[in-house]
């Protein structure tokens, strides 16, 4: 088997190596992983974190990491993104991604209508909507996973979905593939597939026993009815009943419930007071439930297409689960409701799930939910509410008659019905008819089988013990006899696809993408002074003008009835660039800090510094001077501080009476370009103060750049980002220079 990884955080993961050899791939384990929670809690840079997993080794930060030693605090609860563009070879480019962000739960949604398909899947055909799963697609994923979480260091959980009418045979592939976790709830095809009720539970039967045997964690169904009910915020008891009937289901096949996961989405959203409904409903959930695991997912029923709106919403569910518990936080992209989600979304998914998580570290710590008040009173509601839909739908026959009857996703407060809820017919639905009775003696040579199965006595009499031993063994302990099925239709295969992607991939050809390689789609944000309507067609018009093709508007936000509308309009470009035909600024080695310091001393620098013009900015130069982030105090280098709104003149009177060598100018305002102009000013008016060679001049601000040095004259400028390390490095280089 060809080795594939280790992963270089500098190189790019090679599709083409990843696919060689999949024939040959194994699953390096089978089942879920939890992530390492210290009991301690854990210390990182200045703080001490109480809700937090073991670090990783590679990943990346919140962008305002820097101000904080870059660190990186994990949740202590599993993180999951939905990555499924309906091309898997991009897909994995997309899982490191996630990684990096603190994914390790990665699902892949299936292609549409794989539910309705009776079989398994092979090859890798492109999906729509989702990726078709197939054995293929699953190895080549879990492989990258392997590499991946390597590459980073936590364990990934790699997940898809259990459902339809192949739902035991997709059950095997996965038990087979080492998938580690998969939806698998038999209401959901009742409800939303249109999945004979009767055949959906024998087949989820079967696929529990096997998803048992690997150890597979399962997430159950009861989201969809919050997403699909007119109001998802009135079908709480419910979703209480839907997860009791799956959970003491899949006990019943025989589940370790601490592999069944409840998937619970806090039901409303702003504009309704959302907590009011939302923290009752998870508190209710725990307490009935909490012999099983809390997976809980965020709100996609009331997501629109401002991407802001779903942060902040997925921001408070974030909230709430800190609050009551959960043991893994599924996020939604934030374009879901505008789009099939894009790569950065999927990202920024989960910076909402840091950024909250480090937010509000220890909460309850600090905060006790008050169960006395209304909140206790709410969760009792809707327990009660929950029991008494669960014994009329028992007094009405039981659940296949409750479903016959419209139970279901009806979106009335219960006990109160519109009536609008999902009937099906006890005899109708994909697959009915199709349950075949077993025979007494029904016996089949395979593990992890659900029902009886009943070994012959001619071969018990040979010693065999369990059902797979008569053919010794079956693919679940021995996957060599598993049959390997490359791609079926060479023109819809992910070779065909690669040979076109191969100049954006390998080829040194730059496009930009949002989902698949060289797909070229860019997002242009714009606020237009005219009314919604006149917007929107302008925005597409522009964007045509801008020679981007299949230009569509995905968002569109009034400022105001008249004034003026926000509109984002996606496009694509034709072209791509050659990144050799780029010129990258050599990156600045700095000199070792040791060496820094040592000069600094022997030299006695000494800097003034100041805020210049009538700019107030002062936070930006604090932060290069102050020892506390690793200014250049820190490195010995002393300083005088004139403070802000400082004339030029006086800082450089001040540098010739203390003697200074640097002169540090912070100029921060940019309105007609003022920033220039003061940095030009400083160093003509050394010069003719007779004092050029004697000073290192220096500037920064955020919208300064290294190349403005030339331009404006000055020994070195910097812009966002600087540490105090830099400008010393700058300042020694610049006084070595002159000798
Ligand atoms: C219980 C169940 N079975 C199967 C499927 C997959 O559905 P098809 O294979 O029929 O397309 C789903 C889908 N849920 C979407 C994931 C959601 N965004 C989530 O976070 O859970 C499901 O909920």
């Amino acid at each position: 088997m060809t080795t594939f990884g280790p992963l270089e955080p500098n190189s790019k993961l090679d599709v083409e190596n990843l696919l060689s050899d999949l024939e040959n791939y194994r699953p390096r384990r089978k089942g879920w992983t939890w992530r390492d929670v210290p009991a301690e809690g854990v210390d990182m840079g200045p703080f001490h974190f109480h809700d937090m997993s073991a670090p990783l080794k590679n990943s990346i930060g919140l962008p305002a990491s820097e101000y904080f030693e870059h660190i990186d605090p994990q949740p202590k609860c599993v993180v999951t993104t939905e990555i499924a563009s309906g091309r898997f070879e991009d897909d994995v480019r997309r899982m490191r991604m996630a990684a990096w962000h603190g994914a390790d739960h990665l699902m892949v949604i299936r292609t549409t209508g794989q539910s309705h398909i009776d079989g398994l899947l092979e090859g890798t055909p492109e999906g729509i909507g989702g990726v078709p799963i197939t054995r293929k697609q699953i190895r080549a994923s879990r492989k990258a996973c392997d590499a991946i979480e390597d590459e980073v260091g936590r364990p990934i959980n790699f997940h898809s979905y259990v459902s339809g009418v192949a739902g035991p045979e997709v059950a095997v592939l996965f038990a087979e593939e080492g998938i580690n976790g998969a939806h698998q709830d038999p209401q959901y095809n009742v409800l939303y597939r249109n999945v004979n009720m009767y055949r959906s539970y024998v087949d989820a039967a079967e696929a529990k026993k096997v998803m048992t045997g690997a150890q597979i964690f399962q997430i159950d169904g009861a989201h969809n009815a919050n997403a699909t009910a007119k109001a998802g915020w009135l079908v709480m008891p419910e979703l209480m009943v839907q997860h009791g009937i799956n959970t003491a289901f899949s006990v019943q096949v025989g589940m370790d419930p601490d592999l069944i996961g409840l998937s619970t989405v806090p039901p409303n959203s702003p504009p309704a007071p959302k907590l009011w409904y939302d923290l009752p409903y998870a508190l209710a959930l725990r307490d009935f439930f909490s012999d099983y695991k809390f997976r809980a997912q965020q709100n996609t029923r009331y997501i629109e297409a401002s991407i802001e709106e779903a942060v902040r919403t997925h921001t408070i569910d974030t909230m709430i689960s800190m609050l009551v518990g959960s043991d893994i936080q599924s996020t939604i992209t934030p374009d879901e409701g505008r789009n099939v989600p894009w790569h950065y979304n999927n990202v920024r998914g989960l910076q909402t799930v840091k950024q909250t998580w480090a937010g509000l570290d220890g909460i309850n710590e600090l905060l006790k939910l008050d169960k006395d008040g209304p909140l206790g009173e709410m969760a009792h509601d809707i327990k009660v509410r929950s029991v008494v839909f669960l014994e009329e739908a028992i007094a009405s026959g039981g659940y296949f008659a409750a479903v016959e009857a419209g139970f279901f996703v009806d979106s009335a407060r219960y006990p109160e019905r519109i009536g609008d809820g999902i009937a099906r017919a006890g005899d109708g639905g994909v697959g009915a008819g199709t349950i075949v009775e077993r025979d007494e003696d029904y016996f089949a040579p395979v593990s992890s089988h659900f029902g009886h199965n009943t070994i012959p006595a001619w071969l018990a009499e040979k010693g065999v013990e369990r059902p797979e031993d008569a053919i010794d063994g079956d693919t679940l302990s021995h996957p060599e006899k598993i049959v390997y099925i490359d791609e079926l239709d060479p023109s819809d295969s992910v070779d065909a696809r690669l040979e076109k992607t191969l100049p954006f991939r390998k080829g040194g050809k730059i496009k930009p993408e949002v989902e698949w390689a060289g797909d070229g789609v860019v997002l242009v944000q714009i606020f237009v002074p005219e009314n919604i309507e006149i917007a929107e067609v302008y925005a597409t018009e522009m964007a045509a003008k801008m020679g981007l093709s299949d230009a569509e508007v995905v968002n569109l936000e009034p400022m105001h009835p008249s004034e003026g509308t926000f509109v984002e309009v996606k496009g694509k470009i034709g072209f791509s660039i050659d990144r050799d035909s780029l010129h990258i600024p050599e990156k600045e080695v700095l000199l070792p800090e040791d060496e820094l310091r040592e000069e600094v001393k022997a030299r006695g620098l000494r800097v003034v510094a100041g805020t210049v013009g009538e700019d107030e900015h002062s936070v930006g130069l604090r932060e290069i001077l102050d020892i506390k982030h690793g200014g250049i105090e820190k490195y010995g280098v002393k300083y005088d501080y004139l403070g802000t709104s400082v004339p030029l003149t006086k800082l450089v009177d001040a540098a010739i009476e203390t003697g200074a060598q640097a002169i540090l100018i912070s100029t921060i305002i940019s309105h007609n370009d003022v920033h220039r102009t003061m940095m030009k000013r400083l160093h003509e008016l050394t010069v003719e103060k007779g004092v050029r060679d004697k000073l290192v001049l220096v500037a920064g601000g955020t919208q300064v750049n290294r190349d403005m040095a030339d331009e404006t004259g000055l020994d070195a400028t910097f812009g966002r980002g600087t540490k105090g390390i830099m400008v010393v490095d700058a300042m020694v280089k610049a006084l070595r220079g002159r000798e």
